[in-house]
């Protein structure tokens, strides 16, 4: 049997022929002796149309109580009909029940934890196939940027010895007679490699212990980070308009069918492809919230909700640069202009979204990077190796983490970041 994907033969190049397709029972009825099965792969769901006059009346039966998500197998002729979904529904001359299923534990409307909890069966969801093949395309348009654009993916560790991006969010793990930590980033480790080819990315997870519960962090992200010799601050920035621009370019050509599926306007999105993207510099950002009666003042972190209000002065994606020294990590070089300032940037999203991109220019000067990292109360021995990088031909350079999980999200226009990941990871989840 050639087994057809079912998106694959709706469509009237198909009608009138014999295929056959397989896959899950989605919805079942039974009226007369017809049974109306819709059955669901990754790519769409088909009607079949069972008829005891053709295929007796014991497998009709039969189908009045197959269980949801019961594997069956088709082969059959297509027909045009407005009533199906899709236009088109599959008239049975063959019909096999291969696995069966019995009190499928989701009916409908049951509560968001109830469904996390048996989301080993409620990813199965045509909307999660919709949302997985999004992330699929930024994932592979991520790759795509930077392999066609001459950098080397390279594969850092994940067990680690010491803190990227601050101790309180560090997971440690037993690591035979010494305790280890989960990776936070792999930039530390990119910016080995790039003494040895220059322009490096990384597509790990990245692990962050966040206490809070938000809707835009989780304990386990993938992170796309790429790092490179030469590059100056600008030289990064560029670099990251022109991967999110890649990025939702291929999202539009490729799955607009699957944006549908999120009602999302792609006019907005749109406005993504437009770089170079606006620069605004943390000071201004101050400004604008507070004309906007925002309480804050300069030297506060900027967090979710400082940033949703910033959004909405933007159409496009946007660059908040130049932060203060003391709210950002002991690797950012100082401003030279401004050493109250470091040269930093994120790249927000619009429409509410917040940070997407986190990075800037790296400290290469050793005795300034060892000053930073005992301002910052770290012990300079756990990164002697980090300081040796300074030590032997160091150069200026730059680089930034791209959140895998912020971006689909934003593409998407969901309202939890854990709907991106099939099996989502925040501090009261671990199950399934
Ligand atoms: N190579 C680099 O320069 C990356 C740098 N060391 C870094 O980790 N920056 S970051 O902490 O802002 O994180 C980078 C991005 O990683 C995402 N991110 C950061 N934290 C999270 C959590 N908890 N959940 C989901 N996504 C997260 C978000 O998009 C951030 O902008
Ligand atoms: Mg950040």
């Amino acid at each position: 049997m050639d087994f057809k994907p079912i998106a694959s033969v709706m469509n009237r190049e198909y009608v009138g022929r014999e295929v056959c397709i397989r896959g899950w029972v989605y919805r079942r009825s039974v009226v007369g002796g017809k049974a109306f099965v819709r059955v669901r792969d990754s790519s769409g769901v088909m009607q079949v149309v069972v008829d005891s006059s053709r295929l007796g009346d014991e497998l009709v039966d039969s189908l009045k109580n197959i269980g949801l998500e019961a594997s069956v197998m088709a082969c059959g002729e297509v027909r045009e009909e407005s009533k199906a979904p899709g236009g088109f529904e599959l008239h049975a001359s063959f019909f096999k029940i291969i696995g069966d299923s019995r009190d499928f534990p989701i009916k409908g409307g049951e509560g968001d934890e109830y469904l996390l909890n048996v989301r080993h069966l409620w990813i199965r969801s045509p909307r999660y196939a919709a949302l997985f093949k999004i992330k699929h395309t930024v994932i592979n348009a991520g790759r795509e940027y930077f392999s066609r654009n001459g950098w080397w993916e390279v594969t850092p560790p994940i067990l680690t010895a010491s803190a990227c991006e601050g101790g309180a969010t560090l997971f440690p793990v037993q690591y035979f007679d010494q305790t280890a930590f989960l990776s936070q980033s792999a930039q530390l480790y990119l910016e080995v490699l790039i003494y040895t080819l220059e322009k490096v990315y990384s597509l790990t997870p990245s692990f962050r212990a966040e206490k809070s519960r938000t809707r835009r962090h989780l304990a386990e992200y993938w992170h796309l980070e790429p790092e490179a010799a030469w590059y100056d601050m600008n030289d990064m920035m560029k670099v990251a308009e022109e991967l999110v621009a890649y990025i939702v370019s291929k999202v539009l050509e490729d799955r607009r069918r699957e944006l549908e599926e999120f009602g999302r306007d792609v006019k907005k999105l749109k406005k993504a492809l437009e770089t170079p993207y606006p620069r605004i510099r943390y000071d201004e950002a101050i400004e604008i919230l507070q004309k906007k009666g925002v309480n804050v003042k300069w030297g506060d972190d900027l967090g979710a909700d400082e940033e949703r209000v910033l959004t909405m002065e933007f159409e496009s994606p946007f660059f908040l640069t130049h932060f203060p020294r003391h709210i950002k990590s002991f690797y950012m070089k100082l401003d030279p202009s401004n050493p109250e300032v470091v040269l930093g940037f994120d790249l927000l999203a619009p429409e509410g979204y917040g940070e997407i991109i986190g990075g800037g220019q790296r400290e290469d000067d050793y005795k300034l990077l060892l000053e930073r990292l005992i301002e910052q109360g770290y012990n300079p021995d756990d990164y002697k190796w980090y300081l040796d990088l300074r030590k032997y031909g160091s150069v200026p350079h730059s680089g930034f983490g791209l959140g895998i999980e912020r971006i689909v999200m934003w593409i998407t226009g969901l309202e939890h970041i854990r709907e991106t990941m099939p099996f989502p990871r925040y501090r009261e989840r671990i199950y399934p």
